[in-house]
């Protein structure tokens, strides 16, 4: 759906995309990772055509809609028409009712007024904001607010959902559900392409991943692969407390003592089992074990470094 290739975007001396490459394909819900100011954003736009990449290709729904510096406008016009989009800072007009709402970027989408109706009830009742069709928005929570724009983006029931950081700013109920609102456009056979800086916000709705540091693409996978992959590099560490001392000598694992009887043990694999079995057979009891992953952060940073 879409297909990226060596993207170079400059503002002045930023290189703000440098050589991206990233594809997603019909059906995938993925999740466009990277820190603040990665260049998550760049990419949306360009893919929209909305600023100008310097070099590179883009090509959408397997149509080529730029490369070589340029923008076959026909053929992105054409693509946009089945992508609907959610922009980052995207605003409402707090005075008017999601009904109207709906009903004016209907109207710009030159979707004719006797369809509008039964397409703005559908769409409100898809996405669970029906009962309050007739309050105005600007009364609404963040959660409702996000609602009502992505009503908007799916208005020309587009095959392809772009979202800009649709989760920012809800709470964990806000973002559970607005997950529970994408796996049903999944369902519908729609794809999305949503962008975030915040792990949370991709797990357990995306199947695939892509991990923005600096402008380019340094993971695409699933997530668990990659979070696995990194562990590897990264190690699992695992905090352990014993009833009473013990003699670590011999080990393969980095082990740091945390006080007489608390150890912090690093090793390339998950070796909780093999950790269990030489502390019970120096006679010690363990009192406390945990496994410790890293956050998205600690991966970003890995990737940085
Ligand atoms: N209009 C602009 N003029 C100059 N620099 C810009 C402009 N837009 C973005 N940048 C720079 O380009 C880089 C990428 O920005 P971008 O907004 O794409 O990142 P992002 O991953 O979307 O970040 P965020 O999560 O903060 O939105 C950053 O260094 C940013 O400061």
């Amino acid at each position: 759906m879409i297909r990226i290739e060596n993207l170079v975007k400059t503002y002045g001396s930023v290189r703000a995309l440098d050589g991206l490459s990233l594809e997603v394909k019909a059906g995938q819900v993925y999740g466009f990772l990277g820190p603040n100011g990665a260049g998550k954003s760049t990419t949306i736009l360009s893919t929209l055509g909305l600023i100008f990449p310097r070099e590179g290709k883009i090509q959408l729904f397997d149509t080529e809609v730029f490369n070589g510096g340029k923008f076959n406008e026909g053929e992105l016009v054409r693509a946009k028409a089945r992508i609907g989009y959610m922009p980052e800072h995207a605003t409402l007009w707090d005075f008017l009712t999601p009904v109207q709402t709906l009903d004016t970027i209907a109207d710009a989408f030159g979707i004719p007024k006797a369809e509008r109706g039964k397409r703005i009830e559908e769409l409100l009742k898809e996405l669970n904001i029906w009962e309050y069709r007739n309050r105005k928005v600007g009364k609404f929570s963040k959660g409702m607010r996000q609602r009502v724009l992505l009503a908007q983006a799916l208005i020309n029931d587009p095959e392809l959902l772009i979202l800009d950081e649709p989760m920012t700013g809800l709470d964990p109920k806000g973002i559970a559900e607005f997950k529970d609102v994408i796996r049903e456009q999944r369902k519908a056979g729609k794809t999305v392409f949503f962008s975030s800086h915040i792990l949370a916000h991709v797990e357990e709705v995306c199947d695939t991943v892509g991990v923005i540091v600096k402008g380019r693409l340094r993971v695409e996978g699933n997530l668990d692969a990659i979070k696995r992959r990194f562990l590897t590099k990264a190690g699992y560490t695992v905090i352990l407390e014993t009833n009473v001392p013990v003699d670590f000598s011999g080990v393969e694992w980095t082990v740091t003592p945390l006080g007489d009887r608390k150890y912090r043990i690093v090793a390339a694999d998950d070796i909780r089992e093999e950790v269990y079995d030489f502390v019970v057979k120096r006679g010690a009891k363990i009192l406390a074990m945990q496994v410790k992953e890293p956050s998205l952060e600690e991966i970003f940073l890995e990737m940085v470094g």
